[in-house]
């Protein structure tokens, strides 16, 4: 079976012109078929903030209404999302930015309004298996923004981004060998969070149940953890976590999931 790789890169990253460029070159230079989600929540609350509307994130997803999402929709699935296009196609990687709308290729359910009513937040529904193998074994190199859609009404729906390159990976993994990379500002997971060499190598599900009650990993780790063992239950073959300039390293010198 062919391997596709999946690489997430995050918005701390993204919102640093340097790392963002050095790691663009490295994916570029990455051997055989892959796709790049991005994320890019800090470009998105700094742009809100400058029109004067404030963020409000719950339990590390934000809060979206109306406004918002106008603003998120500009933000991922325009500015970031083209202008890495760009980057990545002076690369000569043949880069084609799409949402979850275009080509139908991840279709949302907006969240319920309870407990939490996040607004125009999306938890994805169905892949386009379809559009993703026809452009993969064309020879483009996909680039997914975090904007997904309802297909039942048409609406653009605001989606985490941890999510979508699990959705990814795991709508890829019945017709390829999947491997999933989420990159980030971080060598890994860390036992202390302040220190870059306490990176731990290996973490199964009893080992994340210990690290979660002893608040070792929190915050946006929560989700990515979260997304990261899905995809390993799911079919993925290999998911790591890593800093964003390690990617060029062999196994990337990051944590491991396992199961
Ligand atoms: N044990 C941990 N190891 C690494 N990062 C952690 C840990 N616990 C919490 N974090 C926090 O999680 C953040 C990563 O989540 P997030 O900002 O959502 O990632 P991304 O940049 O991919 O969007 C890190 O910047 C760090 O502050
Ligand atoms: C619903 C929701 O929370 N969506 C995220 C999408 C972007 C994202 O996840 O970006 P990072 O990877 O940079 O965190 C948000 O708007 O922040």
């Amino acid at each position: 079976m062919q391997t596709v790789k999946v690489i997430k890169i995050g918005g701390n990253v993204v919102d640093d012109p340097e790392k963002l460029q050095r790691f663009l070159r490295d994916f570029a230079a990455l051997e055989g078929p892959k796709v790049l989600v991005h994320g890019g929540g800090k470009i998105a609350t700094a742009i809100s903030k400058g029109l004067g509307i404030e963020t409000r994130m719950i339990g590390g997803r934000r809060v979206t209404d109306a406004e918002t999402l106008r603003i998120v929709t500009m933000v991922y699935a325009g500015l970031i999302n083209k202008n890495i296009v760009a980057a990545l196609q002076n690369e000569g990687c043949n880069a084609l930015g799409l949402c979850g709308a275009d080509g139908g290729l991840i279709r949302s359910k907006r969240r319920p309004a309870r407990p939490v009513d996040y607004g125009f937040v999306g938890d994805p529904a169905g892949f386009g298996l379809d559009t993703a193998v026809a452009l993969i074994d064309g020879g483009l190199v996909p680039v997914v923004a975090p904007i997904t859609y309802d297909p039942e009404n048409g609406s653009l729906l605001n989606t985490n981004a941890d999510t979508v390159a699990q959705t990814v990976a795991v709508g890829l993994a019945g017709r390829y060998s999947v491997e999933l990379v989420f990159c980030f500002e971080k060598r890994g997971v860390l036992r202390d969070v302040n220190d870059d060499d306490s990176v731990i190598p290996e973490i199964g599900p009893a080992l994340y149940e210990r690290l979660k009650a002893d608040g070792v990993v929190a915050d946006g780790m929560l989700p990515k953890l979260d997304n990261a063992f899905k995809a390993i239950a799911s079919g993925v073959k290999n998911v790591v976590i890593c800093a964003a300039e390690r990617l060029s390293m062999p196994g990337y010198g990051g944590t491991t999931l396992c199961n």
